[in-house]
């Protein structure tokens, strides 16, 4: 099989996953080597670079990468094994031709808000300014992140992500887990995270104030 990318390409590829692993793991995103990052390399047939199962992404290298096809598979020989989840990042470029990058983070607000919200099946949010770094410019516009359970077979939790994902609003909650966020390329992936992790950390913290509120009142 000959494919549309070479080995600069895929050192480049690689080069960027470390990269945007450290500015990830500097803010605490990968508790206990959690996490998972990769990068398209071919669209058809479906390739990407990923990062090997286990790994500490606080300290990823470029020799921790490795490049699958679109059933998760090494498409050469490599004593890595790809990531646990590699199967959902392959139903995101599946799902979403224009996704460039694909970025997993566990972190506290993500996993709180997904887990008060999971019962509503999704995270509102309306009118934050940081909505822009989505590209979505109208004004006051609304956004419906989804939230599915966290299923521990991981087709069934990639299908049941490729179902509900809107690709308007490019990521999706896993309840009690972490998120899965994706761009047309790591520079856009890493700001939406970035965007949504900074909106689940204002909304975790409003819906505390309101809580407090209403207890006060029912006093
Ligand atoms: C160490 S807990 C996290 C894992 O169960 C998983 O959710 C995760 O994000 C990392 O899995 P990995 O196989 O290293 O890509
Ligand atoms: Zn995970």
């Amino acid at each position: 099989m000959t494919y549309a990318f070479n080995q600069e390409d895929r050192i480049r590829v690689a080069q960027e996953l470390v990269d945007v692993a450290k500015n990830f793991a500097n803010k605490g995103w990968f508790p206990a080597t959690a996490g998972n990052l990769s990068i398209k390399l071919s669209g058809e047939p479906l390739v990407f670079g990923v990062t090997a199962s286990g790994k500490d992404k606080e300290n990823l290298t470029i020799h921790d990468i490795l490049a699958v096809d679109g059933d998760s598979k090494a498409i050469e020989p490599t004593n890595l094994k790809p990531s646990a989840e590699t199967l959902i990042h392959a139903e995101v470029y599946k799902r979403v031709p224009e996704a460039g990058a694909c970025l997993h983070v566990h972190t506290l607000y993500n996993n709180l808000i997904s887990d008060l919200l999971f019962e509503q099946g999704k995270l509102r949010i309306q009118g934050l300014e940081l909505i822009k770094a989505l590209n979505i410019w109208e004004e006051n516009a609304a956004i419906e992140i989804p939230i599915v359970e966290n299923f521990a077979d991981i087709p069934k939790l990639a299908a049941e992500i490729g179902e509900v994902l809107d690709p308007r609003v490019p990521a999706v909650l896993i309840r009690n887990h972490g998120i899965y966020a994706w761009g047309a390329d790591v520079f856009a992936a890493k700001r939406h995270v970035q965007a949504f992790e900074w909106m689940f950390h204002y909304m975790f913290l409003k819906l505390s104030v309101q809580r407090d509120a209403l207890a006060g009142l029912a006093l």
